[in-house]
């Protein structure tokens, strides 16, 4: 036995995964312990296999979900759009002959991928996860492994279960603090974007650490890691512990009696060791932040909801400047605009970001006994099945339509609109989701993310709001 010196959660999940060492500039083969699939990724993998005469090596550790393409009204139709109806027959034909399970629209356990595998409790510390999807990061909020997969990876997973890769960098986001009442972990993500950049963490596996992260639900840790990507990082991981187990106890999947004990001991003993070092570290002051808004066109460009659309003439790095002039061309905002007096057209509750219950009862809290403004439409759109009907038992969905907002099936619609929920060219939302790219919720839709907290005092308001603002004493 060598020494063991001090290693990183990435480092430690790695090397158990190390099936074959690549020797000098070739990369490591790893093992992948949970593949997740879904319609819009991995047709021309099935392809692949099928033209090589090859089965899916484990099809018992292969799970697929329509999710994308998936209308959220009349589920029982058969899909109007003939794009996406190819593409989730696709996915059916395809699983049936390789014999995959398959969570098919209007089934209970159907959703939004990386909302179904924690809930089915799948997702468990230590693993290695991908999907051809890059949001996969939004798993190692268990202190798993999880990267999204190109097309052509997918098929060498399904193949053989393993992946041809180099080693990540680490990079510990520290956020020390305590949250103040009304921030959440989507402005805790936001903010860590805006600081290094939707380029800062290329080539990185980021670790969220400190108290404000540990205090976190399963389900806010799953926003922060869920954004890993938007910050260019390859991964984002959280050390499990009591909360990670909470919630993943008597899960579907979760292992049972003896063998969920000896599971708890292994993950105990996967947090980063003292001493351990990483490759490079930001600190954030959770004491300090407050909601967060989009102003631009990349999850980067935002600021505290109480700042102004920015002067790009006051950016001094070029490129910057560039892009906010751009931005805000493309936003029709003007620069000096008091970020709350932004008025929106559409607010969209759902998303891997922000889809799961906690969400939704996050925003029904303030929308109970209060009213959608008349201007604007809000989509309640559960993260998964599961979600819905919880929501419902607990009467979240009267809470919704009572305030005047559309109660939806579940899937990713508006966030990126590959399904008929978009906005028109011109139109403006505030959306709990993950990217605010230049047509992203529909050709010329302009987006601002936000809080589950902050969609829903904007739905109230009709202009980008927090909770805050609608309460008696405050200037409106
Ligand atoms: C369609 C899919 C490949 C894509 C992704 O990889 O992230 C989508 O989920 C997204 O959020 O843009
Ligand atoms: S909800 Fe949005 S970000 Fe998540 S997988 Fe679906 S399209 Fe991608």
């Amino acid at each position: 036995m060598t020494a063991t010196r001090p290693r990183t959660l990435a480092e430690k999940v790695w090397a158990a995964h190390t099936v074959r060492r690549g020797e000098g500039a070739e990369p490591d083969l790893l093992y992948i312990d949970l593949h997740l699939v879904h319609e819009v990724t991995s047709p021309q993998a099935f392809d692949g296999l099928r033209l090589a005469g090859r089965p899916v090596r484990r099809p018992d550790l292969t799970i697929a979900t329509e999710d994308h393409n998936v209308p959220t009204v009349d589920i029982e139709l058969p899909i109007a759009d003939p794009v996406s109806r190819t593409q989730v027959d696709t996915l059916r034909r395809n699983c049936k002959e390789f014999g995959i399970r398959l969570h098919p629209m209007g089934d209970a356990e159907q959703g939004i991928v990386h909302v179904i595998g924690p809930q089915l409790g799948l997702t468990q510390p230590g693993m290695t996860v991908v999907c051809g999807d890059s949001h996969t990061s939004t798993h190692g909020a268990f202190g798993a492994m999880a990267f999204g997969i190109g097309t052509s990876e997918v098929e060498h997973v399904l193949a053989t279960q393993t992946l041809p890769l180099r080693p990540f960098k680490t990079m510990a986001i520290n956020v020390e603090g305590t949250l103040r009442p009304g921030v959440t972990a989507k402005d805790i993500i936001l903010a860590v974007i805006a600081k290094i950049g939707t380029g800062g963490g290329q080539g990185y596996v980021l670790e969220y650490r400190g108290s404000a992260i540990r205090a976190l639900s399963m389900e806010a840790r799953m926003t922060v890691a869920n954004m890993s990507i938007e910050a260019g990082a390859r991964a984002g991981m959280i050390a499990p512990d009591e909360t990670t187990f909470a919630y993943l106890k008597d899960r579907p999947h979760a292992p049972k009696g003896a063998d969920w004990d000896a599971a708890v001991e292994n993950w105990k003993s996967l947090a980063t060791d003292e001493g351990a070092e990483f490759d490079a570290e930001v600190t954030i002051d959770a004491d300090e932040l407050t909601p967060f808004v989009t102003w631009g066109t990349n999850p980067g460009q935002g600021l505290p909801l109480s700042a102004s659309v920015p002067d790009p003439e006051q950016i001094a790095d070029e490129n910057a400047r560039f892009a906010a002039e751009k931005a805000l061309s493309y936003m029709d905002l003007k620069p000096g605009t008091p970020l709350r007096e932004i008025s929106v057209d559409t607010v969209f509750l759902g998303s891997c970001t922000n889809g799961r219950i906690e969400d939704l009862r996050a925003a029904a809290g303030v929308l109970e006994g209060r009213k959608v403004a008349e201007s604007v439409r809000m989509l309640v759109v559960p993260g998964s099945m599961r979600v819905r009907k919880l929501a419902e038992t607990e009467g979240l969905d009267r809470i919704f339509l009572d305030a005047g907002a559309e109660w939806r099936q579940a899937g990713c619609s508006m966030c990126l609109g590959m399904n008929p929920d978009q906005l028109a060219p011109g139109e403006r939302s505030a959306s709990t989701s993950n990217r605010n790219f230049e047509g992203r919720q529909g050709k010329g839709g302009r987006t601002h993310l936000v809080s589950p907290l902050v969609a829903a005092a904007t739905a109230v308001r009709g202009t980008l709001s927090s909770p805050e603002d609608l309460l008696a004493g405050s200037d409106h």
